[in-house]
């Protein structure tokens, strides 16, 4: 099985270890398979592949697509590394508001699945970091949306606060609470 996959305590988030394939030469690894992620319960079909750079302490997030927009999201780390979260916010969802951190890198390879109705975001903790993700619906503006990283209620707890670098628009996202007004 070229794929180790293992589940969280969050339902749909899944932790992929790919196997990797190392010889005299470097190595080699599958990033996606669609009969291996379909029979761990992956069945999305992805429809737009991305790729991020940003230096040190670099925060996107955290970003959700509404309603029929909600993309799931495969993401990894090609260079450097991230501490990647994921936030519950399915109407409904017995973890509902609560999220889940995961460090990926170029060192441990490890692919995280982050299904529709998510909200995902990441903290950079390397310069030169390429972080590249699989999604499961195309870009749609009009139903962007979003939690302010730092939100009390959501309390995530990245590794790095301090000296940090925003977008504009992700510097007056909303709170949690205005989030959930909105459902
Ligand atoms: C996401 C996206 C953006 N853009 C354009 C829109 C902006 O002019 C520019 C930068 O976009 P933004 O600042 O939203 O990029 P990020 O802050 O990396 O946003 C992403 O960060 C978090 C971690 C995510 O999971 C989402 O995929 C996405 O929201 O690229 C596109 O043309 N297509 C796209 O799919």
């Amino acid at each position: 099985m070229p794929f180790n996959f293992k589940r969280t305590e969050i339902e749909g988030l899944v932790i992929i270890e790919p196997r990797v394939f190392a010889d005299g030469r470097g190595f080699f690894l599958e990033t996606y398979k669609k009969s291996d992620f379909v029979k761990e319960g992956i069945t999305e079909e992805f429809v737009q592949d991305n790729h991020s750079f940003s230096c040190k302490g670099v925060l996107r997030g955290v970003h959700l697509q509404k309603g029929a927009s909600a993309q799931g999201k495969l993401v990894r780390c090609l260079a450097g590394a991230v501490w990647d979260v994921a936030v519950d916010l399915r109407p409904g969802s017995a973890t509902f508001g609560k999220w889940f951190g995961i460090e990926l890198s170029s060192e441990n390879n490890i692919m995280f699945y982050i299904p529709p109705g998510f909200g995902h975001g990441f903290v950079t903790l390397e310069d030169n970091t390429h972080f590249l993700y699989k999604c499961t619906h195309e870009y749609d503006p009009k139903n962007d949306s979003g939690i302010i990283w730092n939100d009390a209620d959501l309390a995530i707890e990245w590794p790095l606060t301090d000296g940090l670098s925003f977008s504009d628009k992700d510097l007056v996202l909303q709170s949690f609470s205005k989030f959930k007004e909105g459902l």
